[in-house]
């Protein structure tokens, strides 16, 4: 079995027990939309990441509040919070947190295959959720998508390849992620954003994010010249000395055509 087929099987275990949960229910002001950001400009999805299945422990002892409002200020476009608690030590806790320290919006980060999760992700603050066409057939992709927006989120639909990003169009999605790694080898590669760029249609109306493997400002330049309007990036934004000054280096560095 690859890694994401098991974490989609621990997840439809864990989904028994949401069922059961209290269902939270705070109230949250608007929050703008992202992709009217990242129509205007370019921006950085900046992501609350302890740690992940290919790298371990990343930073476990992080205070996300803090982490999450020194994205903020140094202009984050939104922030991602990842909940898995299995293989990410994430929570919804931390999203709710997260989600009433910053007014940018906020991503719920997991694994989703069912609408209970995105009821919970919403009732947690989220105004964005990822779904992820490898983990999805054509039609669930499209059943959780209308959920989604139908309660008034957005929608980052992620891609790994040409299948996918059809699938990502058949369902109209405006945010889409290109993961520049492979959610069942972990390789990393930007040409990944390169590759499937040259097959996105910039029409106005959607916008490419690249996700993943982001280290440098030249990283980021690199991605812009693929023609990616905003980038998703963890593990380096949580290693960082000052992850501010990253993102600031990062929002405005020009693209390299
Ligand atoms: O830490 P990185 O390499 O900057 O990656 C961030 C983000 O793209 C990554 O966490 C991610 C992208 N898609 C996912 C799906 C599930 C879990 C995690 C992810």
């Amino acid at each position: 079995m690859n890694i994401l087929d098991k974490i989609i099987a621990t997840k439809r275990q864990e989904i028994q027990a949401y069922k059961k949960e209290e269902q939270m229910s705070h109230v949250f002001p608007g929050k703008s939309k992202l992709l009217d950001h990242l129509k205007k400009k370019n921006g950085v999805i900046a992501e609350i990441k302890r740690a992940s299945p290919s790298k371990g422990a990343i930073q476990m002892e992080v205070d996300i509040v803090a982490q999450a409002q020194k994205y903020e200020h140094a202009g984050a476009a939104a922030i991602s919070v990842l909940t898995d608690e299995t293989y990410f030590k994430g929570s919804i806790k931390d999203l709710q947190k997260v989600a009433q320290a910053v007014s940018i919006p906020v991503l719920c980060k997991d694994f989703m295959i069912s609408e209970i999760q995105i009821d919970r992700a919403k009732g947690a603050g989220a105004t964005i959720v990822l779904l992820i066409a490898a983990a999805l057939e054509d039609q669930e992709l499209q059943r959780l998508y209308r959920h989604a927006t139908a309660i008034g989120l957005e929608v980052l639909v992620e891609v790994h390849d040409e299948e996918e990003l059809t699938s990502a169009l058949a369902v109209d999605a405006r945010l889409i992620g290109i993961n520049n790694r492979d959610l069942k080898t972990f390789d990393v590669s930007l040409e990944r954003t390169a590759e499937l760029a040259a097959r996105f249609p910039f029409d106005g109306e959607r916008v490419l994010i690249s996700e993943s493997g982001l280290r440098t400002k030249e990283d980021a330049a690199f991605v812009y010249g693929c023609g990616a309007s905003g980038i998703l990036v963890g593990e380096t934004l949580m290693r960082a000395e000052d992850p501010g000054q990253w993102i600031e280096e990062a929002t405005a560095v020009e693209a390299i055509k």
